[in-house]
This record gives C-alpha cells, sequence and structure tokens, in this order.
C-alpha cells in the first residue's frame, strides 16, 4: 500500500466547520516550509521539456490516429490547423522532472518519465470522456465528438503502448524499474474507474470506498509521477516508495478539488459542462459525505438521487433540478468536508517528504506544487 487508508469514520461527514467551498489558503502547519517557489514557471518547464519528445512519440503513430492524438494535445484544431490550445495543466510532467532532481540528476533526466506519465493520463481521458459522455474537454469538444468512439479508443490504446516504449526503448535498468512501476500504477487506474462506474449505479457508497477508488483513479498516477524522474536517476526504493507516498496523498488531495468543482467549478475555467458529475451521477466525496450525514438535507438528498436512478427523464433535468441536488449537498456539509478533506490530504503529501533526503529548493519545489493542486481552479 502506498498511503495511509482509512480514519474516514474518525472525520464524521456533516460536522466540518463551514469554510472555503474549495480551499484558498494552504494549510497553516505547512506554511513554515513554503519559500517563494514560480508554480507558473515550475509547470512550464516540465511542459517544455516534454513537449518536444511527445510530440515525437506520436508522430509515430498511423494515420489518422497521429492527427486525432495531436487534436487532443491541443496542437491542432478540428481542421488540422496548428494552434496554441490548451493541453492541460502538466502537473504529472512538473513532478516527474522535478522528482530527477531528489537524485541529483538534471530535471532532463525525468523527461522519458514524464511523458510515458503524460501519455498515459491522455490514454485515460480520452477513453474517460467516452465512457461518460463527456462532450467537452479543455475547453474544446472531445475526440470522440469530432472524430468518433472508434478513434478515442484506438488512440487511447496506442498513447498507454506508446508510454512502454518511450521508456523501455531507453534499455536501461532504471527504465526497465519505471516501466514496472508505471505498469502498476496503470492498472490502480484501471481498477479505480472500474470501481467509479459500478458505483454511478449504486444508491450508497461509503466514504471509504470512494477514498480507495480516488485513490485508484487519481493518487495511483500521480505517486507515479511524483517518483518516475527519481527511478531514472537511480533513486533506491525506498526513496521511490516515500516519494510515491507524497504523490499518492496528493492525488487524493487533487481528485478531492476535482469533485468539488466537478459540482461548484466554473465553466469557464474547468472546460466541462455545469453540474457535470451531478449529470454523470457520480458518488463523488461531496455526495457520499453529505448522504453519510444525518439530518433533513441528508436524507432529502438520499430520496431525490434515489429517485434519480430510476427516472426515464434524467437526461432532460433542468439547471435548477441539477442546482437542487447541489443545494442539499451543500446543506448536508458535503462541500465543506470535501475541502477539509482536500487540506488533509495536502497535509499527509507534504509530511511524507521529510522521509527524503533532497536540495531544501527540491523540497520546497514540491510543497508548492502540492498548494498548487489544493487551491487550483481548473
Ligand atoms: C482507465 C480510465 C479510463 C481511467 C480514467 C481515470 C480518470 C479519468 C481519472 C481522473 C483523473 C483526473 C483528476 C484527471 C484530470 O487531470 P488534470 O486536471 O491534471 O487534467 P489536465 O491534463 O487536463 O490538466
Amino acid at each position: 500500500m502506498i498511503g495511509e487508508r482509512g480514519a474516514a469514520g474518525s472525520r464524521t461527514p456533516g460536522t466540518a466547520t463551514r469554510g472555503e467551498t474549495v480551499p484558498t489558503v494552504p494549510p497553516a502547519e505547512t506554511a513554515a516550509r513554503r519559500t517563494a517557489v514560480d508554480v507558473t514557471a515550475l509547470l512550464e518547464r516540465g511542459r517544455t521539456l516534454a513537449t518536444p519528445v511527445l510530440r515525437t512519440a506520436v508522430d509515430r503513430l498511423a494515420p489518422p490516429m497521429d492527427t486525432v492524438a495531436a487534436y487532443h494535445f491541443g496542437w491542432i484544431d478540428a481542421q488540422g490547423n496548428p494552434t496554441a490550445g490548451d493541453g492541460g495543466k502538466a502537473v504529472r510532467p512538473a513532478l516527474a522532472v522535478l522528482s530527477a532532481e531528489v537524485t541529483g540528476a538534471a530535471p532532463e533526466t525525468g523527461v522519458p518519465g514524464a511523458v510515458a506519465v503524460e501519455l498515459v493520463h491522455n490514454f485515460s481521458l480520452l477513453h474517460d470522456d467516452l465512457m461518460d459522455g463527456d462532450e467537452q474537454r479543455r475547453h474544446r469538444d472531445t475526440v470522440w465528438k469530432v472524430h468518433g468512439p472508434a478513434q478515442a479508443i484506438l488512440v487511447g490504446d496506442a498513447l498507454f503502448a506508446l508510454a512502454n516504449e518511450v521508456l523501455l526503448e531507453l534499455g536501461t535498468v532504471e527504465a526497465g524499474r519505471a516501466a514496472r512501476r508505471l505498469t502498476t500504477a496503470t492498472r490502480a487506474l484501471i481498477d479505480g474507474q472500474a470501481q467509479d462506474i459500478s458505483y454511478e449505479h449504486r444508491d450508497r457508497v461509503s466514504v471509504e470506498e470512494c477514498l480507495e477508488m480516488e485513490g485508484n483513479k487519481t493518487g495511483a498516477l500521480l505517486a507515479c509521477a511524483s517518483s518516475i524522474g527519481a527511478v531514472l536517476g537511480g533513486a533506491d526504493d525506498a526513496t521511490a516508495d516515500a516519494l510515491e507516498k507524497y504523490g499518492y496523498h496528493l492525488g487524493l488531495a487533487f481528485q478531492a478539488v476535482d469533485d468539488l468543482l466537478g459540482i461548484w467549478g466554473d465553466p469557464e475555467a474547468t472546460g466541462k459542462q455545469t453540474w457535470s458529475d451531478l449529470r454523470q451521477r457520480k458518488k463523488s466525496l461531496p455526495v457520499v459525505a453529505a448522504l453519510a450525514a444525518e439530518g433533513p438535507a441528508a436524507a432529502r438528498l438520499g430520496e431525490l438521487l434515489a429517485a434519480d436512478a430510476k427516472s426515464s427523464d434524467f437526461e432532460n433535468f433542468s439547471e435548477e433540478e441539477f442546482a437542487a441536488r447541489a443545494r442539499l449537498i451543500e446543506e448536508a456539509g458535503g462541500r465543506d468536508w470535501t475541502a477539509e478533506e482536500a487540506r488533509r490530504q495536502h497535509t499527509i503529501a507534504i509530511e511524507a517528504l521529510d522521509a527524503v533526503d533532497m536540495p531544501e529548493q527540491v523540497r520546497a519545489r514540491f510543497t508548492a506544487l502540492a498548494d498548487f493542486v489544493v487551491v487550483r481552479k481548473r
């Protein structure tokens, strides 16, 4: 097991103090470790180092998959014209190249890992959009919408294969270790997706089940991103495991914030539809925390969601009907509880760094990336 699980029962949903919805202030207990870090520059460094290698890898795909993938990454528009589109926040490449620096290696050492993780991440997004029927991603129509479901499946599969190719063609012992960790993380990611989808059809999901699912679906790949550069730089297993623990809890914080944005996020910022997770009947953290609470709002929410599951008219629900469900989730305490959970996971992540000997500037950068994940709005 990578991280600390359980203990959810001791943090009873519905009892959180009312506060920020999406946390906007990094938790005070980690403030002392913070020095000025330009997170935008850190994200840009990961993107700049990874993108040329990513593009070369994507160019290997047979037409039309190369073009479809280029559209997904935001390099061209739906007509094939070059764009400076939104290729995502590039959190994983930033973590991967930073983790190489833990070993004293140059950030470039982490680039094949950054590219491999980003390929797996994007494979999962392509398939996820198709499974969820999502029509918008990164402010553009999704690949299945523009190029059809078959291309979304094929390009997703191809990106997954490319990820392993990019690592294994290095031919080193370290690359073999990195590929093994990435493959294990990918299997956890798929497990998490299967759990997530199965929960959509259940009336009740416990907070513990939701956290386990989110640890698989999001924590495992962020754990891999946070350690893969160090593995390529020759880090021992204990160091890689400690960095994985940081990334796993960072992933849980990331997903908690994602769950908040999936209900209350600004579509202009997230690039997704309003109430996107409610439209999918997702049993995300705010929902399961609200359902686990006591009181009239939780009870009414339970009744409504049970009726929705059987409703033949769900697809035609109005904005107001989704807004009413969001209000009940908030009244039952699901919104505040999830924001608090994001802060709690953020703290565990940063404390995990204590087990690793690394330059203080590198530690400050990991801390700053964790802060960014918690306060992000997209
Ligand atoms: C096998 C399968 C289909 C798995 C799907 C798993 C899945 C979709 C997990 C969600 C992970 C997540 C929070 C993505 C957004 O990342 P981000 O906000 O960093 O995205 P960005 O790259 O657009 O910034």
